[in-house]
C-alpha cells in the first residue's frame, strides 16, 4: 500500500515507462547490467543499418563517430559533476583504471605509496598490483574510514589515494569531498572508481576537487552489455597527465600518421585506439533517458527507493542483517543483506521472478536502478524473500549448481 502511494507521488515516476520491463520479472540486478531503454534497439538499428550500412567509412565524419568519445563523455560527465571537456568514453573500466594508476604515479614522482581499499572490487586491486610492479610502488591497504589516519602517518610518501565511492558489496558510500581534501592536504592525488555511483549518487567531481575518476556505463546508465566505460581527468592535470597506453587516438594529430608520439593537449590524450563504436552509440542513445533529469533529482529518487527497501527488509526479514548502513543517505544504489544461505536465497528468489545477485561469501545484493525500479517492485521482492525463507525454498538442492556468472 505504502509502495503504491510512494510511486504515485514520485516526481520521476514517468522514467519507468522508458524501459523494457519483462512481464512478471522484478529486476534488481542493475549492478551487473542495467535494463534496456525502450528506444535503444531502434537507435542501434539506425547505427548498424543506415550509418554503417549506407554511410560506411564516411560516418566517422558525417555522424561524428570520431568525436563521440568526448561528446558522450560530456553527457556522462554531467551526471558526475564534471564540466565539459574532462571525460572521455571508450575502453573498459579496467583499462581506464590502469591508465590512471600509472598516470597518477607519474604525476607524483618521488612518492611511492598508493593507498587503496583492500575490499575494493577485485579488478581495481589486480590492476593496481600490476601497476605497482611496473612503477615500483607500494600498495598501502586502508578501508575508507582509515584513510585519514594512514595519511596522517605516511602522507608525505603517498602519491595516490584510490577508492570507490560506493562499496560494491555493502552499498556503503564514502565522502568523496572529504577524502579528496585529505589526500590533497598530504600532497597526494585522489582517484575515484564511480562504477556504482554514476546514475545513482549525486557525486560532484569538480566540486570535490577530484583528480581522476573512472566508471562503467552498463550498470545505472543502462549502456548495455560491454558498453564502454569512461575516465575523468580534472582540467588542471590534462597538460601533464602521461598515461601508459599511448595509442593513436590520443595523438595530437592522429591523421598526420606521425610515428613520434605527441599527445593531444586535453582529455583526448586518455583515448587509446578505436573504441567499440556500436556499443558507444548504444550508450549515447541510452543517455537520452536522463536528458531532462538532474543528478540531485535522480539521487532523490534513488534515496527514496533505497530507504524504502531498507525499511521493508528490516520489517519483514529482520533475521537477515544489513551488510551496510541503514541510512539511505549513506548508501549508493543497492542494499545487501547477509545470509549463510545467500546463494540459495538468490536462486530461490530468481525462481519466483525476482532477480537479485549473490556476492561471495554471504551477500544477497538487491540493486535499485533509480530510473526504472519502482517502490512496488521492492515491496514484491521483499514479500517474496519472506516467503522463500518461510517455505525453505532456499534449501532446495536444485539450487546447488552455480553457473559461471553470478
Ligand atoms: C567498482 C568496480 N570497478 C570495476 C568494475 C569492472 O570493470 P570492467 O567493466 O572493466 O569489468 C566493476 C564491475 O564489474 C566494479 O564494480
Ligand atoms: N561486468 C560484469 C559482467 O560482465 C559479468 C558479471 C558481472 C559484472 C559486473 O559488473 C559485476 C559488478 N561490478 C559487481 O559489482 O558485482
Amino acid at each position: 500500500m505504502r509502495a503504491a502511494e510512494l510511486d504515485a507521488v514520485e516526481p520521476l515516476a514517468h522514467l519507468v515507462e522508458r524501459f523494457v520491463r519483462p512481464e512478471g520479472l522484478v529486476y534488481l540486478d542493475g549492478n551487473s547490467l542495467g535494463p534496456l531503454p525502450r528506444h535503444v534497439p531502434d537507435a542501434v538499428g539506425d547505427v548498424v543499418r543506415r550509418q554503417w550500412g549506407a554511410e560506411l567509412v564516411a560516418a566517422w565524419n558525417s555522424e561524428g563517430w570520431w568525436e563521440a568519445p568526448q561528446r558522450v563523455g560530456d553527457r556522462v560527465g554531467r551526471l558526475v559533476g564534471s564540466a565539459p571537456g574532462q571525460v572521455v568514453v571508450g575502453d573498459s573500466t579496467s583499462v581506464h583504471l590502469f591508465q590512471c594508476y600509472v598516470a597518477a604515479a607519474r604525476l607524483r614522482p618521488g612518492r611511492r605509496v598508493v593507498v587503496a581499499d583492500p575490499d575494493a572490487f577485485p579488478t581495481d586491486l589486480h590492476l593496481l598490483s600490476s601497476a605497482a610492479r611496473l612503477c615500483d610502488l607500494e600498495v598501502a591497504p586502508a578501508r575508507p574510514a582509515d584513510v585519514p589516519a594512514l595519511l596522517a602517518a605516511r602522507g608525505d610518501e603517498v602519491a595516490l589515494v584510490a577508492l570507490s565511492e560506493v562499496d560494491y558489496r555493502t552499498g556503503e558510500r564514502c565522502d568523496v569531498a572529504a577524502l579528496t581534501a585529505a589526500a590533497h592536504r598530504a600532497g597526494a592525488l585522489a582517484l575515484w572508481d564511480l562504477a556504482h555511483s554514476v546514475g545513482a549518487t549525486d557525486v560532484d567531481l569538480d566540486g570535490a576537487g577530484a583528480d581522476l575518476a573512472v566508471g562503467c556505463s552498463y550498470k545505472h546508465l543502462s549502456g548495455g552489455p560491454g558498453a564502454p566505460a569512461w575516465v575523468y581527468v580534472a582540467r588542471r592535470h590534462q597538460a601533464l597527465v602521461d598515461p601508459p597506453l599511448t595509442g593513436w587516438h590520443g595523438h595530437a594529430d592522429p591523421f598526420a600518421m606521425d610515428g613520434r608520439y605527441a599527445p593531444a593537449d586535453d582529455v583526448r590524450r586518455m583515448r587509446i585506439g578505436t573504441p567499440p563504436m556500436i556499443s558507444l552509440l548504444a550508450l549515447d542513445a541510452a543517455l537520452d533517458v536522463l536528458d531532462d533529469v538532474t543528478p540531485p533529482q535522480l539521487r532523490a529518487r534513488s534515496t527514496s527507493l533505497v530507504g524504502f527497501l531498507v525499511e521493508a527488509l528490516e520489517a519483514l526479514v529482520p533475521e537477515l542483517p544489513l551488510a551496510g548502513p541503514r541510512d539511505p543517505a549513506r548508501l549508493g544504489g543497492h542494499v545487501a543483506v547477509r545470509s549463510p544461505d545467500a546463494w540459495g536465497v538468490v536462486r530461490a528468489l530468481a525462481a519466483r521472478g525476482v532477480v537479485g545477485d549473490f556476492r561471495a561469501p554471504d551477500l544477497v545484493r538487491l540493486g535499485v536502478a533509480a530510473p526504472s525500479t519502482t517502490h512496488a517492485d521492492l515491496a514484491t521482492a521483499v514479500v517474496d524473500l519472506r516467503a522463500v525463507l518461510d517455505a525453505g525454498e532456499h534449501r532446495d538442492p536444485a539450487h546447488a549448481v552455480r553457473p559461471t556468472v553470478t
